[in-house]
């Protein structure tokens, strides 16, 4: 039988029923390797979306009268059941957005384990006693019970790129803070974050907790994020959609991570071999389509042939192929991103930029390129490929370094490598990012750290802590005492 003619289609869970739409439509998947199709889900209508959002609203007041240990008992029968669907899931990632295997079985396993630390973390949250007399005297009879409490519906709307993690993550800090979930796969990802949903059904979930909306967020998106039962909208994805949510959404909290272009900045007396192996690690991995890829390599002149050598070496060695093979460099999730990767390229090299990769294409497979000499007059230097080109910008000096890093619109992360600990903090205090990374690659986890973008990197902040915080709000009970 031919693929096409077995591949499955997926519905949606609406208030606990598994359900296709009533608009008859699907959207098709199809690998971004081949083509082949992976599945179809459902394209929702606006009467449906509706449904989703009121029948998690109804769902939450009941959630939230639990205790946080037993919602935390949902999280742990979650995070059993994703394990046990490990193969199939990443399976699954692999297909649908052409990661390796091994990454993707990597990524449902990290989404286990950042499912069971929520549920623990959630665990331990609790308010404060604030007494009035620390003000004036006069307020001394005054006692303030501060508490957490949920926000009530959560839209989560995820990306691509890690379509079972980004989703989780949003997901579980809603779940443990005892708010209902209305989430929003990206299309291309969304048989995935399905399967994610699935284990979570399959673990108990309540009927209406977590509702699942599929469909292209150009058609639904709109009604979605201004549907006035939501009450925060978690967003992972581009910078412009982002800021078109955030615009869109009234009187309503908003958390963004969105684009980055982390320059990774090299000093005199780095360790050129570890930098050389965290920037093709950092810059490379899935293809480049990380948020916190390094998407600029900021050297000091006088070791940049050094170092560029050792990139040369080390991204010969890496494995360009189909994710199937566990391939570092797979073909890009759709042939606009391909595209987009070819032109940055192109107006490099046409602007003098010197290719030391070989430029090929094949599909939507883009071998990995390291382009040496390029200037701030080229697009590639500020814009993010989401792919494998890494610009190499010869600088002066530090202050010059600091200034390009700065002159970007994002401010995700940045690296610096030096021997000198002193000199990295320094430089790193002047950086406009959320996070610097001493000696190491740019990257979000572990998963418990703070994770947060400046400029149009992102608005508000994760990692688990701060994520359970950031959808719950303090709750004042003062008493009067006589
Ligand atoms: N800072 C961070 O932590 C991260 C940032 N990213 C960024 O994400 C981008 C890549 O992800 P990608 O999936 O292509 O991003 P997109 O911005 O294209 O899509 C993200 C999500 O938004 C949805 N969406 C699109 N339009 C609307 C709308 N009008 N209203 C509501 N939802 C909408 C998409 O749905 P649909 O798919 O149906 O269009 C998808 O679910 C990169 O720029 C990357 O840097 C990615 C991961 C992490
Ligand atoms: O989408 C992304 O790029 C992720 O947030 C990056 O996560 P990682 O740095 O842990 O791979």
């Amino acid at each position: 039988m031919k693929a096409e003619m077995i591949a499955n289609t997926y519905q949606f869970l609406l208030n606990g029923e598994w359900r296709e739409s009533l608009s008859g439509k699907t959207i098709e998947n199809q690998s971004p390797s081949d083509n082949t199709p992976v599945g179809s889900v459902q394209a929702m209508t606006e009467n449906e979306v509706n449904l989703a959002v009121t029948g998690a609203k109804a769902a939450q007041k009941d959630w939230a009268n639990l205790s946080f240990s037993e919602r935390a008992e949902l999280l742990y029968a979650w995070a059993d059941q994703l394990l046990e669907m490990k193969e199939e899931i990443a399976e699954t990632i692999m297909k649908e957005v052409g990661k390796g295997y091994s990454s993707a079985e990597k990524e449902v396993v990290r989404t286990a384990d950042f499912i069971k630390y929520t549920a623990e973390e959630g665990k331990r949250i609790h308010g404060e006693l604030i007494n009035g007399g620390s003000f004036n005297a006069g307020s001394a009879n005054k006692l303030a019970m501060v508490q957490r409490e949920p926000l009530g519906v959560i839209l989560a709307i995820s990306p691509f790129n890690y379509p079972v993690n980004l989703s989780a993550a949003k997901i579980a800090p809603a779940l443990i803070a005892g708010n209902a979930v209305v989430f929003k796969p990206a299309t291309q990802g969304a048989i995935s974050g399905t399967l994610m949903v699935r284990a979570l059904d399959k673990a108990g979930l309540p009927s209406g907790l977590v509702n699942l909306v599929t469909g292209k967020g150009s058609e639904i998106g709109d009604y979605l994020t201004t549907h006035p039962s939501i009450d925060l909208i978690n967003f992972t994805g581009g910078s412009e959609t982002g800021e078109y949510i955030s615009k869109k959404a009234s009187m309503i909290p908003v958390i963004l991570e969105l684009g980055g272009k982390d320059p990774a900045i090299v000093l005199n007396d780095a360790d050129l071999e570890k930098a050389a192996g965290d920037i093709v690690g950092g810059g490379f991995s899935y293809s480049g389509q990380r948020c916190t890829a390094i998407k600029r390599v900021l050297v000091l002149d006088e070791v940049a042939d050094a170092l560029v050598d050792k990139l040369k070496d080390k991204i010969k060695a890496l494995e360009v192929g189909m994710p199937e093979d566990n391939a570092t460099v797979t073909p890009l999730i759709n042939e606009k991103a391909a595209d987009f990767v070819q032109q940055l390229v192109d107006d490099a090299v046409g602007k003098g930029a010197t290719p030391l990769t070989d430029i090929r294409r094949e599909g939507n497979l883009v071998y990995p390129v390291l382009l040496d000499n390029v200037t701030v007059d080229m697009t590639v230097a500020w814009e993010e490929p989401f792919g494998p080109v890494l610009p190499i910008i010869r600088v002066q000096n530090i202050e010059e370094a600091v200034i390009i890093a700065n002159e970007s619109e994002y401010g995700l992360q940045a690296s610096v490598f030096t021997k000198n600990v002193e000199q990295a903090i320094r430089i790193g205090s002047e950086l406009e990012v959320g996070s610097v990374q001493i000696n190491g690659k740019t990257e979000r986890g572990p998963d418990h750290f703070p994770f947060l973008g400046v400029k149009n990197s992102g608005l508000g902040a994760q990692g688990i802590r701060k994520s359970i915080e950031s959808v719950t709000r303090e709750k004042v009970t003062v008493l009067n005492m006589s």
